[in-house]
């Protein structure tokens, strides 16, 4: 019998698992997921954005606007890219690539710097006129970190928890 043609590339399985990631995320606004990779194709972490542990969902505002900044989540949201970074336990990340599903943020493009990652693979660049966004293309240009747009052949992945579609 011969292999299958129409499985997923390492591309769409890594942002695939981004993207699963994203789903955990109680930001009603925008869920963002990373898996940070290493260069041999071995998931190193994953995390979304969320409350600091023992910040509790329910208690801390996921408002986008308000009269005063500690009533938004704004700064008390720690980042998918931060998470993933953080939940490596340590791990040398060093020439590995990081799939997210939004371009990453001026504070996160430090910490993908500084940790040694190589790559951004992203998806939406929906905050691409930002300040932030424009700080972070500027500082990957100038640490030599190449960003990379997904490019998926798969436009849908379907996951079911059928167990007859095994
Ligand atoms: O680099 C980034 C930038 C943003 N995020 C998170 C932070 C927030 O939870 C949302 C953005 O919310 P908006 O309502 O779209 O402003 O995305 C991130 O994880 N990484
Ligand atoms: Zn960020």
């Amino acid at each position: 019998m011969p292999k299958r043609e129409n499985y997923i590339s390492w591309d769409e399985y890594f942002m695939g698992i981004a993207l699963l990631s994203s789903m955990r995320s109680k930001d009603p606004s925008t869920q963002v997921g990373a898996c940070i990779v290493s260069d041999d194709n071995k998931i190193m972490s994953v995390g979304y954005n969320g409350f600091p542990r023992g910040c509790s969902d329910d208690e801390y505002p996921w408002e986008r606007s308000a009269d005063c900044s500690n009533d938004t989540k704004y700064p008390f949201v720690c980042h998918a890219e931060l998470n993933a970074i953080l939940n490596s336990g340590g791990h040398n990340l060093s020439g590995s690539r990081i799939y997210v599903a939004l371009f990453p943020c001026n504070e996160c493009a430090k910490a993908i710097i500084q940790s040694g990652i190589k790559e951004v693979v992203y998806m939406s660049d929906k905050y691409a006129e930002t300040e932030s966004t424009i700080a972070s293309k500027k500082m990957f240009l100038s640490a030599g970190v190449k960003l990379t747009k997904f490019t998926p052949t798969h436009k849908n992945l379907k996951i079911s928890f059928d167990e007859s579609d095994v």
